[in-house]
C-alpha cells in the first residue's frame, strides 16, 4: 500500500525502530536509504557535522526550511535541551504528514512545530504568529534557489541576531552558488565550509556554517 518513497520510509520506521528512541529513528533511516531507496535526507556524515554545530551553539530557538520526512528535525531535537522551540518548514503537504509521524515516533514531537506552507510565506509570520523574538539557530535545507531569498528575508524581519547561525547543507550538490557568494562576501557573516559528503553518496558535498555578526 506504500505508494511513494517517503512512505516506504515511514513504514520501515514504524517496523524496525524503537518508539521514543531518536537514534534508533535516525539509524533505520539511513539504513533503507543506503541499502534500498536513495533519499534526500542529510545523512550520516553532514549529520554528525550537523550535530557538532548544533552543541556547540546550544540553541533555544530553531528554524529549519526543508523538513522532508524529518530526518533533521530528530537528529537536531534529539540533542536540544526540554524547553526549546523547533519551527520546520516543509511546502509539500505528503511530505509534512509523513514527517510529523516520524517526529512523533522518535518522541519529539512536543518540541517541533511543523509549519506547511512557503518559507516566503512564513517567515514573516514567525514573530507575530508564532511569538519568535529571534532565532539562534537556521538550518537551510529546502530548494536551492531558495538559500539566499531566503536568508535575506529572515534578515530582513530582524529574526537574526548578533551570534545566530545560519547552516546551510548542499552547497555544493546541488549547490547554492548565489547563497554561498552572498553570505561569504556581503560583509554580515563569518563563514566556514565545511567538507563532507553527498548522503548515502561517494560524492563531494559541503555545509556552509554563516554566524551573522549583528
Ligand atoms: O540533500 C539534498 C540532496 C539533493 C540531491 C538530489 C539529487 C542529486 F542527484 C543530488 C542531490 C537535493 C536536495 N533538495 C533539497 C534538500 N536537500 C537535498
Ligand atoms: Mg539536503
Amino acid at each position: 500500500l506504500c505508494q511513494t518513497k517517503e512512505q516506504r520510509i515511514l513504514d520501515f520506521v514504524l517496523k524496525n525502530a524503537v518508539r521514543g528512541d531518536p537514534q534508533s529513528v535516525i539509524d533505520n533511516i539511513d539504513k533503507y536509504c543506503s541499502q534500498r531507496e536513495w533519499s534526500m535526507n542529510v545523512g550520516n556524515e553532514k549529520g554528525i557535522i550537523l550535530d557538532n554545530v548544533v552543541k556547540e551553539s546550544n540553541p533555544s530557538t530553531i528554524l529549519e526550511l526543508g523538513t522532508y520526512c524529518g530526518y533533521s528535525a530528530v537528529r537536531i531535537c534529539r540533542l536540544l535541551k526540554p524547553g526549546v522551540r523547533f519551527f520546520t518548514v516543509e511546502f509539500n503537504p505528503a511530505y509534512a504528514a509523513v514527517a510529523k509521524q516520524i517526529i512523533e515516533f522518535a518522541g519529539l514531537i512536543d518540541k517541533v512545530q511543523v509549519l506547511e506552507g512557503s518559507t516566503g510565506d512564513i517567515i514573516p509570520q514567525l514573530k507575530k504568529k508564532y511569538e519568535v523574538d529571534t532565532l539562534d539557530f537556521v538550518f537551510v535545507d529546502h530548494w536551492k534557489d531558495k538559500y539566499k531569498p531566503d536568508t535575506q528575508l529572515l534578515e530582513k524581519c530582524n529574526l537574526l541576531r548578533k551570534g545566530s547561525v545560519v547552516l546551510a547543507d548542499n552547497v555544493i550538490v546541488p549547490g547554492a552558488p548565489d547563497f554561498l557568494e552572498y553570505v561569504r562576501n556581503c560583509g554580515k557573516y563569518d563563514c566556514t565550509n565545511f567538507p563532507s559528503f553527498l548522503e548515502y553518496m561517494d560524492e563531494k558535498d559541503a555545509l556552509e556554517k554563516a554566524v551573522f555578526r549583528g
